[in-house]
């Protein structure tokens, strides 16, 4: 490791015994720190800093030294790379203190600001290149923020600054010094329109959606306005009705027995989940809860995996509870496509009294003028349809049959992702496959029946109304996709309706045919925008966690009954150094801003790159020439102290 080069001002010839650099310099048994004139020492030393009184050349000390020429100095802008100007060409000496932050200034700097995101993200960072093997003989020539860097490369010309040769003499390319994240890639900044951004955080929409979602997983209920909620059910606690409640127990779902939804937290794992109970309900055998098993097995994307079942009394009645995965903000098919405020002012035709007086040609009219306003796009209709079947695909091949493919018994979340919300209810409310002598006939039947809701809801989401589907309103129904959708769309509902031969899910796979692929590029992008939305937030997390460390010791007003003990030996390091990272002033005294700059010094820390960096203390009295790699040392040294500590009075509690 370097040893830090100690630069006093005054004394010309070493620090003052007393001074807060001095504890730092103590604690180095190991290191002898070099002392020396700050102008001489100025002059032989060539690393970033921010003191500089004009503007020079933008260099970054992780180019090769020697190997680099500089060609054009004036045009030279510092990049995100290279922030700060070398102290070797310019030099603002410590002064007296004259700044308005009299005693406390921070060092003072030429702010350059750094360059807008797309001009950093054609930056090259080229750390800590180690050209092992080859004779230079040959130049790579790059050009950064219009500064000529040339590097040094292999007779055969083929190694870019980014390649190096290992013992075997096989090119390989060699990571950055420190860690950073490069900006956005091209094929995320093309996909734009799609959800791609050039921040350097998570874009708006995906931060608003997963706030919103986080919001509802930690959502509680008034207590005033639910007290008859049971402060535990079962294993699970904190439960929150995830509907209105129905004051009528006339409102009846499943089959006659009334239900109601609830988010719930397991009590051991702290998971949430979302309770579908049937209230009112006795199991009368067990006999069922191997189709529960089955479910339970069953893992796909499009639908609600079921985790168990029980019975329970807590609610002050024989309920039978389901429990699911809860997927926050979901809503149902039937409130995003069919309510009565998707309608656009309409009122859905295909509801209208069909023996009341008026004529056909009246009714159609109608019913064409309602659908074109309320369309779907037909894109949208496929997508739905190769979700919906995904899911029956493997629900069917399990053995299994869905038996509730029904508008409200689908969530649809963010990103058009479809779910079945429901799956394994009837199979224990009705318990009929248990009593029946064959029941693989049975499940086929009901699979039979999920392929004919299958083709009533498309039908449906083609017509914008759940009453097209009714008998006397099928023909019309059929007509009016006919005449406003492809023929594929309107062969798929026709065999799904037709009930006279055996259908199966995989015959819809040819029907859908090229559409497959268009939902996989859409699915592929959208993980492309994703994954560089986590490639964006790995980095600030990992920054986090640094400034978690520097937050913890920064400032402590008192450790180990040290009254003293932040702003002595290697805290004092840090101390300074977070000066220099975050307090920077401009030379008239004013607060420079720069996000590069800050995350620029936080990469190098957390590495611990041996480039050097220049600390000043706050009376300006002395510079500190230390390396990351240093400040890194003083960074883990101290956490590590406080970590002990802390495990230590945790052991003794
Ligand atoms: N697994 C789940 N996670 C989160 N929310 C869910 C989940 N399943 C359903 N929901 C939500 O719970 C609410 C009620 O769902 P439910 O299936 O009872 O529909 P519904 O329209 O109330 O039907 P019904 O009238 O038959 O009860 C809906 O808003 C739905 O989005």
């Amino acid at each position: 490791m370097d040893h830090p080069i100690f630069i006093p001002y005054s004394p010309p010839n070493g620090v003052p015994q007393e001074s807060k650099l001095a504890t730092y310099m103590s604690r180095q048994n190991t290191s002898t720190p070099v002392i020396t004139n700050l102008s001489s020492t100025f002059s032989k030393i060539n690393i970033g800093s921010p003191i500089s009184s004009k503007k020079v050349v933008a260099q970054s000390p992780e180019f090769i030294p020697g190997s680099r020429v500089v060609t054009n100095s004036a045009s030279a802008s510092p990049n995100f790379f290279s922030s700060f100007p070398g102290l070797g060409e310019s030099i603002t000496y410590p002064r007296a203190i004259d700044s308005p932050h009299s005693g406390t200034v921070s060092p003072h700097i030429t702010p350059q600001p750094s360059p807008p995101p797309h001009a950093i993200t054609n930056c090259s960072p080229i750390p800590q290149v180690v050209l092992e093997k080859p004779s230079v003989v040959a130049a790579y020539q790059e050009n950064v923020g219009g500064t000529t860097y040339f590097y040094p490369t292999s007779a055969d010309n083929s190694v870019t600054p980014n390649d190096t040769l290992n013992s075997v003499g096989v090119v390989t390319s060699i990571a950055s010094g420190y860690q950073v994240y490069p900006g956005t890639p091209s094929h995320v900044a093309a996909l734009k329109g799609r959800g791609g951004n050039s921040s350097y955080f998570v874009s708006d929409d995906i931060r608003l959606d997963i706030l919103n979602r986080n919001a509802l997983t930690l959502m509680q209920p008034d207590p005033e306005q639910f007290p008859d909620l049971p402060p535990e059910v079962d294993n699970y606690h904190e439960l929150c009705p995830i509907e209105p409640i129905p004051s009528n127990p006339l409102h009846k779902a499943h089959l006659g027995y009334q239900a109601s939804m609830y988010k719930a937290t397991h009590v051991k794992t702290g998971t949430r989940y979302c309770l579908r109970r049937i209230h009112g309900f006795r199991l009368q055998n067990t006999k069922c809860m191997a189709y529960v098993d089955l479910w339970k097995k069953l893992i796909h994307s499009n639908i609600v995996q079921l985790k168990e079942v029980f019975t329970t009394k807590s609610f002050g009645d024989n309920s039978l509870v389901f429990v699911y995965d809860y997927h926050p903000g979901s809503e149902t098919l039937l409130s995003k496509h069919f309510s009565p405020d998707q309608l656009n002012g309409y009122t859905d035709p295909f509801a209208t009294d069909p023996a009341a007086p008026r004529p056909y040609s009246h009714q159609k009219n109608n019913i064409l003028r309602y659908q074109q306003t309320n369309k779907l796009p037909e894109p949208l209709i496929w997508n739905y349809i190769i979700q919906l079947t995904s899911a029956l695909r493997i629900i069917h091949a399990a053995g299994l049959a869905c038996r509730s493919l029904d508008p409200t018994k689908i969530i649809l979340t963010s990103g058009k992702r479809l779910r079945l919300s429901c799956l394994g209810v009837m199979d224990v409310i009705m318990n009929d496959t248990s009593t029946t002598s064959n029941p693989i006939a049975l499940v086929q039947h009901y699979q039979q029946e999920d392929l004919t809701a299958l083709g009533k809801l498309v039908l449906a989401l083609a017509c914008k109304s759940t009453m097209a589907v009714q008998r006397e309103n099928i023909s019309t129904a059929l007509e009016v996709v006919s005449r406003t959708y492809t023929p594929d769309l309107r062969n798929l509902i026709m065999y799904l309706l037709s009930t006279q031969q055996r259908r199966s899910v995989t015959d819809l796979m040819p029907m859908i045919g090229a559409r497959f692929y268009t939902q996989l590029d859409n699915v592929q992008s959208r993980t492309d925008i994703l994954e560089n939305e986590v490639a964006k937030e790995m980095e600030n997390g990992r920054l986090f966690r640094l400034m978690v460390k520097l937050g913890t010791i920064n400032e402590r007003p008192e450790f180990n009954l040290d009254g003293t003990w932040s702003e002595t030996g290697d805290r004092y390091m840090l101390k300074l150094f977070r000066d220099y990272v975050f307090h920077q002033v401009t030379e008239d005294g004013r607060p420079w801003l720069d996000m590069a700059h800050v995350v620029q010094c936080l990469n190098k820390l957390d590495t611990g790159v041996p480039e050097k960096v220049c600390l000043m203390s706050r009376d300006e009295q002395s510079i500190l020439v230390v390396s990351y790699a240093e400040l890194k040392h003083c960074l883990e040294q101290s956490f590590g102290e406080i970590l002990n500590a802390s495990m230590a009075s945790q052991n003794v509690t």
